[in-house]
């Protein structure tokens, strides 16, 4: 298992500032101006039944006192309205409370139509970001899933597309509400007494330069939570999917043991974070409170002056002054919220803008269906440009013709065919297909003109039919079989309980390697591609199914150009031409006969394999080994 102690691995460098990456998810956010201004109209709405629920109540406070000591100012009752004369105070007292009562229901009804707004708002916004992120994911070329990992990239799509979503629902309309309210709040305790106003909120700008400075304090303990998160997902991932080397070589309490410190790291973290929020949260709550000590004082002495009423006055100024301070408490949440957002943001955007290397040149062609005539010309390629995997690459391969290809591990034999498919881009020289560059012919035409099977076939939590058809989903049922029978599938398929509905488990967990091997054959030959790439597709076989799959294999390779990697010479001599590769260069080129005489690697090869039918043949019979091409590689075609 890799070590997973560090997520140094899957860090990088911010490359946007904090200003640019706010401007974006305004700019996102602005896509869902209609559904915000609908939020923002709840919360507003919600503010004002608070207000009028406030004010009934000091009215009904200034009244019972009223009643109690007629001395009292009289009640200011809103809209002018006054009790009817006949009214009892009983009477008029239940009628203040069944208003407030009114007010209460009418704002718990518009709470549960903002929940419901807000949810669906979240929801439209997550599906947004990860269709955007998994789109591109799609567009990318593999240097950039080379690059990274794929943990950091569940992570992306996962944890920060969400993390990302809050600045649309948490931040942005929450900030218009907080903005909003204070004006408002602002405004009555202004209207109400303006030297009070001024007195109370005298500490305001000090909850404003606290947030920055804790904005500052918690950004870098949101990054670090985020790469710690790629970390935990890489260890789950790679714990999932190697269960059977774990367990193979009985290593699971060291496993837990590191995905417990994984965990325990994150804990750590989301610890230090939540302390630096809890030391800020009740600091701003202390000076909010010093706010309320002025009022009770300064207040106090204006209502014994009979300058301020008991009830619509420092009632209501009270509780106004503490909203104010609720709302100033909100700004800590969302400064919280927009640096794990921002933190989030980077990394998904990272994918987003991430450049799509492999693309088709300025009026590519689309390729009809080719003859399969292949020329590679003098191509050389690394994936890193300075370590050259491939160079000075040059053959021909007419249309129908089997070219095997063999050489020792790490020769570049895999990276050929990802060259072919263009998964990259040759560093130098070029490869055509039917006389077109690769670069110049749109990429979708290309590679439905290719079927590939890899060494190690990936299949699909589905149905076998739905495997097959992966690549062309209109396919009927006939034309699956079709497929199946000529990649020696349809027995095994037809024996299945739920035959071609068979779901199979996560990655064909509950296959054979050998049928997967035939699904993916059949799944490539659905597409019966003029061009076929087989990269040792035998290889993790026994060979018992490696002889089925051998005469599949030379079924499917009829009227097709094909490129097969293998080192298993029952493969190779049924090929037109087979090359050898080493060190990422051709060192032969020739039939099986040819290079049983001219091919050093090729000859010990056989020997290995064939070692009783093919005595008498001119190897170094000391070394068992397949050695280094000796002879120079022939002329391409
Ligand atoms: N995605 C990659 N990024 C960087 N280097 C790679 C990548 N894939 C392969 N290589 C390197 O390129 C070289 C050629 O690899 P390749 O898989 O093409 O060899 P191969 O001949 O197919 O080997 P094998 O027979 O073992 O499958 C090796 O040195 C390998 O380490």
């Amino acid at each position: 298992m890799a070590d997973n102690s560090t997520p140094e691995a899957t860090r990088r460098h911010p490359t946007r500032s904090n200003w640019q990456l706010l401007k974006r998810l305004i700019s996102l956010g602005l896509e869902y101006r209609v559904p915000c201004a609908g939020m923002l109209a709840f919360d507003l709405s919600l503010v004002a039944l608070s207000l009028g629920s406030l004010g009934m109540t000091g009215v009904g406070i200034d009244y019972i006192r009223h009643v109690s000591d007629p001395g009292s100012p009289p009640p200011r009752f809103p809209f002018g309205w006054t009790p009817p004369e006949s009214a009892t105070p009983f009477g008029v007292v239940c009628m203040i409370a069944g208003t407030v009562l009114g007010l209460a229901l009418l704002a718990a009804g518009l709470r549960f139509a903002s929940a419901i707004a807000s949810a669906a708002l979240s929801q439209r916004v997550l599906i947004r970001i990860r269709t955007d992120v998994y789109t591109r994911l799609q567009q990318l070329s593999f240097q950039f899933y080379d690059a990274g990992e794929s943990s950091s990239i569940i992570n992306r799509a996962a944890g920060d597309a969400n993390a990302v979503r809050t600045f649309v629902d948490g931040v942005m309309v929450k900030v218009l509400t907080v903005l909003l309210t204070l004006s408002v709040y602002l405004y009555y305790m202004l209207q109400m007494h303006v030297p009070l106003t001024l007195a109370c909120l005298a500490t305001t700008p000090l909850l404003w330069i606290g947030a920055a400075i804790f904005s500052r304090v918690v950004q870098p303990a949101y990054r670090r939570a985020s790469e710690l998160g790629d970390v935990l997902i890489r260890a789950l991932v790679e714990n999932v999917q190697g269960a059977h080397v774990v367990k193979g070589f009985a290593r699971e309490p060291e496993e837990i043991a590191k995905f417990k410190a994984a965990t325990d790291r994150i804990r750590e973290q989301k610890e230090s974070i939540f302390f630096r929020v809890s030391v800020f949260q009740p600091i701003m709550g202390l000076l909010t409170q010093f706010n309320m000590l002025v009022l009770i004082a300064y207040g106090g002495v204006l209502v014994v002056r009979g300058e301020l009423a008991l009830g619509t006055g420092m009632f209501v100024f009270a509780n106004l002054l503490q909203e104010f301070a609720n709302q100033i408490g909100q700004i800590v949440n969302i400064a919280n919220t927009i640096q794990g957002s921002l933190i989030s943001a980077e990394r998904v955007f990272e994918v987003i803008d991430a450049p799509v290397t492999i693309v088709a040149r300025p009026n590519a062609v689309t390729l009809p269906r080719v003859q399969g005539r292949l020329t590679v010309d003098n191509i050389g390629f690394g994936y890193d440009p300075d370590q050259p995997v491939l160079s000075g690459m040059s053959f021909d391969v007419r249309p129908g013709e089997r070219i095997g290809i063999t050489g020792e591990t790490g020769s570049g034999k895999s990276t050929l065919l990802s060259l072919v498919m263009r998964f990259y881009d040759v560093n130098a020289g070029r490869i055509l297909v039917d006389g077109h560059d690769l670069r110049d012919v749109e990429l979708d035409s290309l590679r439905r003109n290719i079927g590939l099977v890899f060494q190690e076939s990936f299949l699909f939590s589905h149905t076998i039919a739905a495997n097959i058809a992966f690549g062309r989903p209109q396919a009927t049922l006939d034309e699956i079989a079709r497929a199946a029978r000529l990649a020696a599938a349809h027995d095994f398929i037809s024996e299945l309980p739920e035959g071609y509905d068979t779901v199979i488990g996560e990655y064909g967990a509950n296959l054979s390697g050998g049928q997967r091997q035939r699904l993916a054959l059949a799944r490539a030959l659905l597409l019966d591609p003029p061009i076929l790439l087989l990269d040792d597709a035998t290889a993790s076989i026994d060979p018992e199914t490696e002889h089925e799959i051998e005469q599949a294999i030379q079924q499917a390779m009829q009227n097709r150009t094909t490129l097969v990697v293998s080192n298993r010479i029952a493969t190779l001599r049924r090929t037109d031409r087979i090359i050898v590769l080493q060190q990422g260069r051709i060192t032969a080129i020739g039939t099986h006969a040819e290079l049983l005489r001219t091919s050093e690697y090729y000859c010990c090869l056989a020997e290995l394999q064939f070692a009783d039918s093919i005595n008498g043949l001119k190897v170094n019979s000391g070394d068992r080994t397949p050695k280094r091409e000796v002879t120079g590689a022939r002329s391409a075609s």
